[in-house]
């Protein structure tokens, strides 16, 4: 998200554990009670959420909203059961599994840290293990991501979402067409359209120089946030303007 700050935004979950000392409300967590919260999942505020290492946790369809709104793709980091109610759900998603190199670094690391008490390391320990478990159940997963050095790690994590230094953040926006995919920049935006240009000029097969993005076809509600979404070719964002496509 610091490399890519116009494509990629973090989903602030909930959750109803204490802070961590440095840990800010509203930035890491919106640090919840535990009724509060119950009451906001009953009344259909969340996307997903789960009891995890004896608290609750979830993210809210708002979470991801804020996110989403400013044209950015959402990252949720949240555990395997969030994740099978996400794989359950209408939103499309790349589901990626970090595991440390070795149960015993994993040890290491938690202790480490210095935030738990023996009692919750031993607890996370066990959540860990049955967590790898199911590392591997079938269809959950995209990809499996062994964070053993964090520079490595994130090296191949830009791999594998194709984020090379080619694609360096910038305000453009992507269309793939196959193997290539052409690069636009936002023009220009009125109430209801967003025009695009493309940057090289060298656009790829099906895919034209001048697009319109119409934001009418938008409806609420993150999951279908952008289903519907109508984009066409244009000759000139003048004529557009006009009203003359
Ligand atoms: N289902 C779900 N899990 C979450 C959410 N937010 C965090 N988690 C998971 O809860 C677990 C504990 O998170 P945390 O207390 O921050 O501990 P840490 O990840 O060890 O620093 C991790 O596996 C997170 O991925 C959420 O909104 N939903
Ligand atoms: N590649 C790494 N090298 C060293 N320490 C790491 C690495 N990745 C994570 N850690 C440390 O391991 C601990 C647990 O990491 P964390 O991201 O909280 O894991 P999880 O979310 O799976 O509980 C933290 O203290 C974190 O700083």
């Amino acid at each position: 998200m610091k490399e890519y700050p116009s494509k990629f935004g973090f989903s602030v979950s909930h959750t109803t554990r204490s802070p961590r000392v440095k840990e800010i409300d509203g930035v890491h967590y919106h640090f919840a009670g535990r009724s509060k919260m119950e009451q906001d999942i009953s009344e259909g505020e969340f996307l997903e959420f789960a009891h995890v290492h004896g608290n609750l946790y979830g993210t809210s369809i708002e979470a991801v909203e804020s996110v989403t709104d400013e044209g950015k793709r959402c990252i949720l980091d949240i555990d395997v059961q969030g994740a099978r109610s996400v794989r359950a759900s209408s939103l499309e998603a790349i589901f990626i599994f970090v595991c440390p190199p070795s149960f015993e670094e994993l040890e290491k690391r938690l202790r480490a840290r210095g935030t738990e008490t023996e009692e919750q390391i031993q607890k996370r320990l066990r959540n860990a293990r049955a967590e790898l478990d199911q590392s591997n159940s079938p269809g959950l997963f995209d990809h499996l991501l062994v964070n053993d050095n964090l520079e490595a790690c994130y090296e191949n994590l830009k791999k594998l979402l194709s984020l090379d230094d080619d694609h360096k953040d910038s305000d453009g926006c992507f269309i793939e067409d196959g193997k290539a995919t052409a690069c636009y920049s936002i023009m220009s935006k009125t109430e209801s359209e967003v025009f695009l240009q493309s940057e090289t000029g060298e656009v790829v097969k099906a895919a034209a120089n001048l697009l319109a993005v119409d934001l009418s076809s938008l409806t609420g509600g993150a999951p279908g946030r952008t289903r519907g979404l109508k984009i066409h070719s244009i000759n000139s964002i003048d004529n557009c303007l006009k009203g003359i496509r």
